[in-house]
């Protein structure tokens, strides 16, 4: 097995479902490292509105984030809302960015959401606000998240994020290890 320094990665985001969903992804994959957060700014809109500007913010938050703090790797998580028809999808981007400039993209689940949400998305309020008043609730983008609402507790932010760091830290592993 390949012997490297250990990492230290840098979050963009202080919300508790991407830290946990970093932190989770590296334990499985039995990858060692510091986690620092920090939070970093996505330069696209508090509700991006379609994959290009949603992976655009995980890549700027990914940016940020190591420019902001002394890291070696750059995660950025985002969170946005993308059309197809006419039915409004929750989607969800990752970026990977090392100090060497090599990055790396994922995108995570999608599912739709309630089409009374359309019009006030595309107008520019937070997902996360609506589901706080959609469910009486407070703060459902830290916990389970729309995601978690919508499949009854079967997925939640966190493991969906999760999910996407993993595809991220697999990729630059894929390409470390192929390193010639
Ligand atoms: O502090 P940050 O990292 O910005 O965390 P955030 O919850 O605001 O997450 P994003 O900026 O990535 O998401 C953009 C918007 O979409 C909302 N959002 C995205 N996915 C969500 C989910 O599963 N549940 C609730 N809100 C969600 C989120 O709360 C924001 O209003
Ligand atoms: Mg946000």
């Amino acid at each position: 097995m390949e012997v490297r320094n250990l990492e230290t990665f840098i979050i963009g985001s202080n919300n508790p479902t991407k830290i946990r969903a970093l932190k989770n992804a590296l334990s499985s994959l039995q990858i060692e490292g510091n986690v620092l957060t920090v939070n970093a700014p996505s330069g696209v809109k508090a509700q991006p509105i379609g994959d290009e500007e949603t992976a655009k913010g995980a890549i700027n938050r990914a940016k940020n984030a190591l420019v902001l703090n002394n890291g070696t790797i750059g995660i950025g998580l985002e969170g946005g809302v993308v059309m197809m028809n006419e039915t409004i999808y929750l989607c969800n981007w990752g970026a990977l960015v090392t100090k060497n400039g090599e990055e790396f993209s994922a995108s995570g689940a999608k599912i739709p959401l309630p089409i009374e949400f359309k019009d006030q998305l595309l107008a520019g309020k937070e997902l996360g606000d609506l589901m706080d008043q959609y469910c009486s609730k407070e703060g459902i983008r830290k916990k389970e998240g729309a995601i978690g609402i919508f499949t009854d507790g079967a997925m939640n932010r966190a493991a969906m994020f999760e999910h996407v760091v993993k595809l991220l830290l697999g990729q630059w592993q894929y390409v470390m290890k192929n390193k010639k």
